[in-house]
């Protein structure tokens, strides 16, 4: 059977993002703004024709409620569902709730991108019991050892693609449409693993909020278009240079 079609989908604006903070595990609720973004979201599939067979998601709310307003906007939403941390954005750290802007001019241009974009660097660890720490959540207490004190990209990349492997490919071989709804730095690491993008280049690379990027792939799993095609293109551009600046 033909490959499947695949959409990636980060995440609606979430309350966090637009107080211009460091997230990454804490687990924050969409804003209006994002829940909008969610649903706009869905009525592109639709309108593109693009009926998603099953979804995969991370652990977080912003995802899942995310891709839930989306397909309900589809009206798919009620096809089958899997979750895993794997997706989750990437663990920001001892900078998660800390302000970017702050951040940025605390530490200077140089250590907040390497924190921020940098394939290898990961930001400080965020100490145990602290009020951002993950690592009382019942959601990850099967995680032992793997559970993340921090993260780099590289860190998401290796915890990533087993995911990719043994549960999405088999979807899309299958001929299956999968929509994945997850987040900046984790749709990040799926992207460098898809196009080949070098570890330096990564860096350049932003995911905006809510608007769906379609993948098709070959039998190898090649894009077929590399970079995928966002269904708002314009939006998208827009979207994306202001992640970029964040921070500023
Ligand atoms: O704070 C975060 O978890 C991420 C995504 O919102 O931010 P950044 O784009 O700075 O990596």
């Amino acid at each position: 059977m033909a490959i499947g079609t695949l959409v990636l989908l980060r995440h609606g604006e979430s309350v966090w993002n637009a107080q211009n903070l460091f997230t990454g595990w804490v687990d924050v609720p969409l804003s209006e703004k994002g829940t909008a973004e969610a649903i706009r979201g869905g009525t592109l599939l639709r309108e593109a024709g693009i009926l998603p067979d099953v979804v995969h998601t991370s652990l977080q709310r912003r995802a899942i409620n995310t891709a839930h307003l989306a397909l309900d906007a589809a009206d798919r939403a009620w096809i089958p569902v899997k979750r895993d941390w794997r997706l989750n954005e990437r663990h920001y750290g001892a900078l998660q709730g800390k302000d970017k802007k702050q951040t940025l001019a605390e530490f200077g241009e140089e250590q907040f991108m390497l924190w921020r974009r940098s394939y290898d660097v990961p930001p400080p660890p965020i100490e145990r019991g602290s009020e951002f720490s993950q690592d009382a959540d019942p959601r990850y207490a099967g995680l032992g050892a793997d559970l993340p004190l921090t993260e780099c990209l590289k860190d998401v990349v290796t915890r990533l693609v087993p995911y990719w492997e043994s549960e999405i490919v088999p979807d899309l071989r299958a001929g299956r449409t999968v929509l994945i709804g997850a987040h900046g730095n984790s749709l990040r690491a799926l992207v460098k693993h898809l196009d080949g993008i070098s570890d330096s280049d990564i860096a350049g690379l932003n995911i905006p909020t809510g608007i769906p990027l379609r993948y098709d792939l070959t039998e190898d799993l090649a894009p077929t278009t590399p970079g995928g095609t966002y269904l708002d293109p314009d939006a998208a551009a827009a979207a994306i240079s202001a992640v970029a600046n964040q921070g500023r």
